[in-house]
């Protein structure tokens, strides 16, 4: 499987793509062609803390900026169709083919893990094997949490959708093993550890193409980080575009609208990307993957945003409020601000309205709008008083998180195991678990370097943290904002 891209091998992956006919150029068929598929509109580079903030020091810094000042709307990377990796071109193998054939069973997204593992096994006969020997070589994704680090996030919903989620992969691979078998694929690409990689692979970097529903591996298209949908004001986005070339580029987003930034397209037999707003030369070109909450971004990327317009913290109801309730359970969450959805607002106002009276104000509650003075206070005391007893019912507060998070940032710099000890020493309870459940003794292993699967847990572990402390931000910042409602209401009572 792949390294984690030293400079030679992203050089040769580079060369290769370019080729392969990748571009981006903004304007199609200059001749003679660039001597490479970057450095036009974009460039490869690092991202110590854009994007994913904190995260992308840790996890994965490789991101696309902008090589020049790039307007919204733009093309910026054309990848044709031969460069993808897709199930139809890797069921170009008969043997292949016809072992998937005879498994209708396999899901779509079953069918391009094994092709992308069948691939792997070919070495440098691939097709692919310069863009395979690039990609990451573990993944931080929630399929490869450990008990611990699931039990870390603490919140019984996220754990309860956590641990689902290795079992479903587990039984994806049992189901796949045998056309692994049945094609000769080496013993250690049919293994759980390497589907694990294949899925997660799949997971964060496939993109949507329309004759496949698990999508396709795009080389240099799959480097774009990730903006959340609704994220791309800037505060060039604010100036009014006023010179003739900006209209055409205008127009042309519009005309790609369809595709927000990046698609495949038929007529170009290629999978073309656009500027989702303006950039400055050497600012991060960010792509829209979906809408996706922070346990989301975890269970399919392995990372999450510590601004994130779309995450949800989910409070328990009452087994009653859920059934009268015509709202989906998922409707019902406090948003990352602190802010109540609506289905849980107007869920709460019938709840705080007597038995008799709920049919009459039932369509007002469902449109949205207050009851009344009396009730909104009540539900904004209702859940004041729940978001404080689900933070009082877990573990540890957000400062214990806090802190516990800090110490693992100062155990990541560690380069040994001894520098690690003082640190440990002092540490609180968590830690010392997180220890236990690697295996680590405070002094069995002083001296020895920290090894690559303690910093991988580690890395887990603190995403584990961050996702919790958000959780519980979002209930702090929840109780804030129904203590300014009651406030507002007296106020206006008065
Ligand atoms: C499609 S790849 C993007 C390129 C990737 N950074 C690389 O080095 O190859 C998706 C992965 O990039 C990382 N990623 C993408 N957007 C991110 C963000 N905003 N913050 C942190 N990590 C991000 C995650 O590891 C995710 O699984």
């Amino acid at each position: 499987m792949g390294g984690d891209g030293g400079g030679e091998k992203l050089g040769a992956f580079l060369r290769w793509a370019t080729e392969a006919g990748v571009s981006d150029e903004s304007s199609p068929c200059s001749s003679p062609p660039p001597s490479s598929c970057l450095g036009q509109s974009l460039v490869l580079s690092h991202f110590p803390d854009a994007g994913g903030k904190d995260l992308l020091l840790l996890c994965s810094p490789r991101g696309l900026a902008a090589a020049r000042d790039l307007e919204k709307g733009e093309r910026v990377l054309r990848v044709p169709k031969a460069a993808l990796l897709t199930s139809e071109s890797v069921l170009a193998d008969e043997t292949l083919a016809a072992g998937v054939k005879r498994r209708p069973q396999l899901s779509a997204a079953q069918i391009l893990i094994a092709c992308l593992l069948a691939e792997v096994g070919k070495g440098r006969s691939s097709r692919w094997y310069l863009y395979l020997m690039q990609l990451p070589q573990s993944y931080d994704t929630l399929s490869s949490f450990t008990q611990f680090e699931i039990k870390s996030l603490q919140v019984e919903d996220a754990i309860w959708a956590s641990e689902k989620i290795p079992a479903k992969v587990h039984s994806e691979w049992e189901e796949t093993v045998s056309l692994m078998q049945e094609i000769g694929m080496k013993p250690r690409l049919r293994t759980f550890r390497s589907w694990l990689w294949a899925s997660a692979t799949i997971s964060s970097r496939a993109l949507h193409v329309p004759w496949d529903e698990a999508g396709c591996l795009c080389p240099v298209g799959d480097f774009f980080n990730y903006a959340a949908p609704g994220d791309e004001s800037s505060s060039e986005d604010a100036d009014e575009e006023t010179s003739a070339e900006g209209a055409a580029w205008n127009s042309e987003a519009s005309l790609h609208q369809r595709l927000a930034d990046g698609g495949y397209e038929e007529d170009e037999a290629a999978y073309c990307f656009y500027a989702r707003r303006r950039y400055n030369k050497g600012e991060q070109v960010l792509l829209c993957y979906g809408t996706y909450t922070n346990l989301e971004l975890l269970e399919h990327y392995g990372f999450l945003l510590s601004l994130n317009p779309n995450d949800k913290a989910f409070i328990p109801l009452d087994p009653g409020m859920k059934t009268s309730s015509t709202w989906p359970r998922d409707a019902a969450y406090v948003q990352g601000d602190g802010r109540p959805s609506f289905a849980l607002l107007s869920t709460l106002r019938l709840r705080a309205t007597p038995h008799h009276l709920r049919r009459m104000v039932g369509h007002c509650a469902y449109s949205g709008l207050q009851l009344s003075v009396e009730n909104e206070a009540s539900v904004m005391k209702w859940l004041t008083n729940k978001c404080q007893a689900v933070l009082d019912e877990l573990p540890t507060g957000p400062a214990e998180d806090s802190s516990t998070m800090g110490m693992v940032d100062r155990m990541q710099e560690c380069s040994s195991w001894e520098d690690c000890v003082g640190l440990v020493q002092s540490s609180g309870g968590e830690i010392r678990e997180f220890l236990l459940a690697n295996g680590l003794e405070e002094d069995g292993v002083a001296g020895s370097p920290l090894p690559g699967k303690v910093k991988r847990s580690m890395r887990r572990f603190r995403l584990a943290l961050q996702w919790r402390l958000h959780y519980k931000k979002a209930l702090l910042q929840c109780i804030s904002y129904c203590r300014d409602t009651i406030d507002t209401i007296s106020s206006q009572r008065r």
